[in-house]
């Protein structure tokens, strides 16, 4: 499995805070010098590599002269303004030494939320990446808000995985790869070498973040490995501080933890929805419209029980059956929600006489729609 990994041509790398800035110590330059160094080598190769880097609120933190995260979102917000400012001139500075440019692209969930904005996002980037740049992204943190942030970089690693469908997302980290428990608070933890993404079994074995400055931990690595997957991306959780690790990594060398796709890649519209990380409303369904829909047929407007929330044709919507409450998919709505709600339990054959005009008979066609 490592050889796919080896003959990716275009990769996601994700580098933590806690790398970054070596423990809240500030950027680490001779870090971030010899990340370049190995991305210009890979480039060299012709694989093409976008950079998701953490540490701005931790340079910012540094900066200020905080010492401990703060918790209040305007703070957060003031550190990571302040702190973008030294990584994106970091990363500039190192990267100019090996004569390559870079690129600050700065996302919140919004910009992948929307298809339209999303489909810009991606021929940016992977523009970018055909002439040679290195996109250095992070979340824009200086404007996120709760209803709009990815949280960690992790699932942004991922999330950017599925935009550019790159072959691999390499996390470097400040542990070995993925253990069995958490090193730091159980000795006899062991390395897992290699496994499937989608295995249930390693998120029991993954805790929080191992450090007041960092956000993620390892259990927002092993869904971002769940989340690449879903393109068809394989995913190495690999120790950051080790000589050429990136390299190594890239090199498919058996080092840190690889969690491989097994997943056939969902083709990219089934994929945005996936990620489609906000919904605006819910149908909720009966129990034949449920069954239909995991027989992968449309869900027709006869089985909605009940339509929450307000929102526009074309809106992301939740399905929720009604008899379990278990959120089953995820789709694009045909219908606004005050069409939906005159045309809940009505028969397809009656859409058009009960709206008065001609509209879809599906409420979520089965090409918009995606099982959770
Ligand atoms: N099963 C596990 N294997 C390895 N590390 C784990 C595990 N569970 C929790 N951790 C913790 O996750 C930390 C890595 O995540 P995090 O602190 O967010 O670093 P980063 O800044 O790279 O995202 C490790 O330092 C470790 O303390
Ligand atoms: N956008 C934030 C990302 C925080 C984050 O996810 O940190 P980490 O868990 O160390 O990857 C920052 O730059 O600090």
């Amino acid at each position: 499995m490592r050889d796919k990994i080896r003959n990716a041509t275009r990769l996601v790398v994700k580098v933590g805070s806690a790398l970054v800035t070596n423990n809240g110590a500030g950027l680490d330059h001779g870090a971030l010098a010899d990340w370049a160094r190995q991305i210009a080598q890979l480039q060299q190769q012709g694989r093409q590599i976008a950079l998701v880097s953490s540490g701005a609120i931790a340079a910012g933190m540094q900066r200020l002269g905080w010492r401990t995260r703060p918790h209040e979102m305007h703070k957060l917000q003031a550190a990571a303004a302040v702190g973008q400012m030294g990584l994106a001139q970091a990363y500039e500075d190192a990267f100019s030494r090996h004569g390559l440019h870079t690129a600050q692209i700065l996302l919140t969930h919004d910009d992948l939320a929307d298809r339209k904005r999303y489909l810009n996002a991606r021929s940016t980037i992977t523009t970018l990446l055909k002439y040679g740049v290195v996109p250095i992204i992070n979340e824009n943190d200086t404007v996120v808000t709760d209803e709009i942030k990815f949280g960690d970089n992790d699932t942004l690693g991922a999330l950017v995985a599925n935009l550019i469908e790159a072959e691999a997302l390499i996390i470097l980290t400040d542990q070995d790869g993925l253990f069995t428990a958490d090193p730091r608070k159980d000795p006899d933890a062991t390395l897992i070498s290699e496994g499937q993404a989608e295995d249930p079994v390693y998120r029991s074995m993954a805790g929080g973040a191992g450090s007041g400055i960092s956000k993620g931990g390892m259990l927002t690595k092993i869904l971002a490995a769940q989340r690449a997957a879903r393109s068809g991306a394989h995913t190495m959780i690999v120790g950051g501080r080790h000589a050429d690790a990136l390299a190594r990594a890239a090199g498919g060398e058996p080092i840190g933890t690889l969690l491989h796709a097994s997943s056939t890649p969902l083709q990219a519209r089934k994929q945005w929805l996936a990620d489609h990380l906000k919904v605006a409303g819910t149908f909720v369904i009966d129990a034949g419209a449920a069954k239909a829909l995991r027989a992968g047929k449309s869900l027709l407007p006869v089985g909605i029980v009940e339509v929450e929330g307000d929102f526009e044709r074309g809106a992301a919507v939740a399905c929720r059956d009604d008899e379990t409450g278990v959120i089953l998919a995820r789709g694009l709505s045909s219908y606004s929600s005050a069409e939906a709600r005159r045309l809940k339990r009505k028969p397809s054959r009656e859409v058009e006489a009960t709206l008065g005009y001609v509209a879809e008979t599906e409420a979520i066609h089965r090409d918009n729609l995606i099982l959770l």
